[in-house]
């Protein structure tokens, strides 16, 4: 009689615990019409569990530019902001490829351009595409600050322009170097155009490759969702690149050029 009271106890407790389950999966699916486990528009780093906690404490960031990712991220537009461990990558990438030259197509306040300067040697350029000058007007202050600011070259004006300019000035094949962040219906534009900038061994590193997971979602059919589609189709399906696709922060797209 005893084990009946158990073994009807532990399936009572199973029942709740599918309801349970079943309950989160529903939330999850009406919150964003897919089931993901972090907020929207936040990296795992930016979300606040144990394991993003650990993950931040193993990340050292410049203490520069952690202030500025911090004044960033309370900015009314501060969804855009690049993620701890994308920025990050980008100077591990840029060390690891000696860069000296390199174009951040999108640059908000400036995280992403810190950070690919912070892997360059004295003398280093990022080219930095923006058409608001008002953000750089927010990071310039903190690159002063963090001594980054000699390398970063603002360019208010649409990215296509600005790559095309480059291009026409015959900088063409010497960037070591493409960070992809701004308008997302340009996204496949910004890689045709940008493969012409890069030299042999130079990288596009494409940031939101995911979408918050909607690139993965039928029922998501937006401009933006299915430029992106494109551009992973796009870098996936070229010859010249070895491609890699991961889910690192909103995911991040990264073609070698051969
Ligand atoms: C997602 S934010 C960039 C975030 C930045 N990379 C960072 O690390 O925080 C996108 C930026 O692209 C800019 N933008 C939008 N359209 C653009 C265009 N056509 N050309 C250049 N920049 C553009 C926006 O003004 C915005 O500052």
């Amino acid at each position: 009689m005893a084990n009946w009271k158990v073994v009807g106890g532990l399936a009572g407790l199973s029942l709740i615990g599918v309801g349970a389950a079943a309950c989160f999966y529903c939330i999850g699916y009406k919150q964003g019409k897919r089931s993901i486990s972090r907020p929207v528009g936040k990296s795992y780093a930016q979300a606040d569990t144990s394991l993003t906690r650990y993950i931040n404490e193993h990340n050292h960031e410049d203490p520069v530019l952690a202030e500025l990712r911090q004044v960033s991220l309370q900015h009314s537009a501060g969804r855009m902001t690049s993620s701890l461990e994308t920025g990050r990558l980008l100077t591990v990438l840029c060390t690891s490829l000696g860069a000296t030259k390199v174009i951040d197509v999108g640059l908000f306040t400036g995280c992403s351009s810190y950070s690919m300067a912070k892997g360059m040697k004295d003398g280093g350029r990022v080219i930095a595409c923006d058409i608001n000058s008002n953000y750089a007007d927010i990071g310039r202050p903190f690159w002063v600050q963090g001594g980054v600011a000699e390398k970063i070259e603002v360019r208010l004006k649409p990215a296509l322009d600005t790559i095309q300019e480059l291009l026409d000035a015959g900088e063409g094949e010497t960037f070591d170097m493409m960070f992809i962040d701004a308008f997302k219906k340009d996204y496949p534009n910004y890689f045709k155009k940008g493969m012409s900038l890069l030299r042999s061994g130079g990288m596009i590193v494409v940031d939101n490759a995911l979408w918050h997971g909607a690139v993965a979602d039928p029922a998501s059919n937006n401009e933006d969702t299915n430029a992106i589609r494109e551009i992973n189709r796009l870098m996936s399906e070229d010859e010249r690149v070895e491609f890699v696709l991961m889910n690192i922060a909103d995911g991040l797209g990264i073609a070698v050029k051969k």
